[in-house]
């Protein structure tokens, strides 16, 4: 399989160079060729399946050589290894047709470990197979950054520098960034929003001579590899609740529109989805866009769903390259717009494709607090904030049909986010033993303000690969 990226101007590259890339050259982000084809015998030869062979054998047709098919089966036995539940990603059902698919049981308590967890096994395989050191860059709303710090920490040919949004996390999140020990970790507060520190990201990678001396990577979203690792997880619901037979919707938390974008590559390699149901807290950029057509970032509010606090999502750039027939001219042209004047609109024919199959709903932060609450009473099960956003959106979904199964997707374990949940359901979740225990120590971070110049020099002293 081989990658070409969304503004068509960069070299199209093989998988373990994609993984390593992150953003293209030119702005854009990979995406393959073609998507692979699962036949519907395939899927239901899934259905018992270990998490970590139904990722193999869903991930194999994205790498580019057998050799790297072979090394991921490995590989996935163990990322997976040390989650807290054998199931991997396993579901709960809170009500009628409504399923909660639980994300959270891998190291960091969110969704981000089941990508990153393998994406860190297969950067450092490709590193040591090159003879190289990487500097990984990424930006975080809070979950991203623990998740990749967990999978790089210690890791000796790799530095991990992470940009979060100073005083917009939770303090769980933010310990479980600023605790850690190993000193080829960098934490960065940075005095901006999410979309600020994204947008550094994306220059820092625009920048060519900061680029090759500090030997850039990314493990953010843009990442092809970071997307399609979350696909997996999409399959074995599916299965669980009877795909190829049957037709299922999936309601995801949104933001920077990944784990969406998973959803929908899932789809295009042959499961059976409904409906993709994007939703989104009160930074509602996705639903005005699939409302009016117009995608026009405004100021981020901060919410009690902090991770979701985002107004540029990455992703959406993968989907309306695909809406649009893979025009590059196109998105050139959306892209030059949205830099120059801050929007663009999205070509009408584009935009009722993307219509066809998803819906987006918006949820305030009173609905997300009562979501919490009646979930708690009607079902006894405890949701952190995000995920009662897509649990709203899937009880909209549902009251218009019934019959279809919709999969909630469920980002995080309550305990990141305690002051919502008290505030919802009047008592704090508490977080597993080992993990509150490891977020006792000293915090080491530094702040930086808002300027790509000073976090590049940050980075360029520290990174190691600078120095070789
Ligand atoms: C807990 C949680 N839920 C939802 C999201 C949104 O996911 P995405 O950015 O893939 O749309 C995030 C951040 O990405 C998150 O950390
Ligand atoms: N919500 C994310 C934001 C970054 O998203 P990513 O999926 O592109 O890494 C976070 O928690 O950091």
């Amino acid at each position: 399989m081989r990658y070409l990226s969304t503004r068509g101007e960069a070299a199209q590259l093989a998988f373990d160079d994609v993984l390593l890339a992150g953003l293209a050259t030119d702005g854009g982000l990979y995406t393959p060729l073609a998507y692979p084809h699962v036949s519907p015998g395939d899927i239901a030869a899934l259905a018992g399946v270990p998490y970590a062979e139904a990722a193999a054998r869903l991930i194999g047709p994205f790498l580019t050589d057998e050799a790297a098919q072979t090394a991921l089966r490995a590989q996935t036995e163990v990322a997976y290894a040390s989650f807290r539940h054998r199931a991997i990603a396993p579901m709960t059902q809170i009500a009628d047709n409504l399923f909660v698919l639980e994300l959270f049981h891998g190291p960091t308590l969110a969704f981000k470990d089941l990508a990153m967890q393998l994406l860190g096994r297969m950067m450092n395989d490709v590193l040591e197979k090159r003879n190289l050191r990487a500097t990984i860059v990424g930006a975080t709303s809070g979950d991203t950054g623990a998740a990749a710090i967990e999978a790089f920490r210690g890791l000796p040919r790799v530095d991990v520098f992470i940009l979060y949004p100073h005083g917009r996390v939770s303090d769980v999140q933010r310990k479980q960034m600023t605790t850690v020990t190993e000193d080829n970790v960098h934490t960065i507060a940075l005095q901006g929003t999410f979309d600020d520190a994204q947008n550094i990201l994306k220059r820092l990678f625009r920048n060519r001579p900061f680029r090759e001396r500090v030997g850039l990577a990314g493990v953010n979203s843009i990442n092809w590899a970071r997307v399609v690792a979350q696909m997996v997880y999409y399959f074995t619901s599916g299965v669980a609740l009877g795909a190829p037979h049957r037709r299922i919707s999936y309601a995801v938390p949104t933001g920077n529109f990944g784990d969406v974008l998973a959803g929908y590559i899932a789809k295009r390699m042959g499961l059976p989805v409904e409906r993709l149901i994007v939703a989104t807290n009160a930074n509602d950029i996705l639903a005005r866009a699939l409302a009016t057509g117009r995608y026009e970032p405004r100021g981020v509010t901060p919410t009690q769903s902090p991770s979701m606090d985002i107004q540029v999502s990455s992703n959406f750039e993968r989907l309306l390259f695909d809406a649009t027939g893979r025009d590059h001219a196109a998105l050139r042209g959306a892209f030059a717009s949205l830099d120059q004047s801050g929007a663009f609109d999205i070509p009408p024919a584009a935009l009722e494709t993307i219509r066809a199959e998803f819906d987006a709903q918006s949820v305030g932060e009173a609905q997300t607090t009562a979501e919490i609450a009646r979930t708690w009473r009607e079902a006894g099960y405890v949701l952190d904030p995000h995920t009662a956003t897509g649990v709203r959106a899937a009880r909209v979904r549902l009251e218009a049909d019934p019959a279809t199964p919709v999969v909630a997707l469920s980002t995080a374990h309550p305990a990141k986010f305690p002051d919502a949940i008290e505030r919802a359901i009047g008592c704090r979740p508490r977080a597993p033993d080992a993990i509150a225990a490891r977020l006792e120590g000293p915090e080491r971070f530094t702040i930086l303000e808002n300027d790509e110049a000073r976090v590049s020099a940050f980075i360029s002293e520290r990174a190691r690969a600078a120095q070789a």
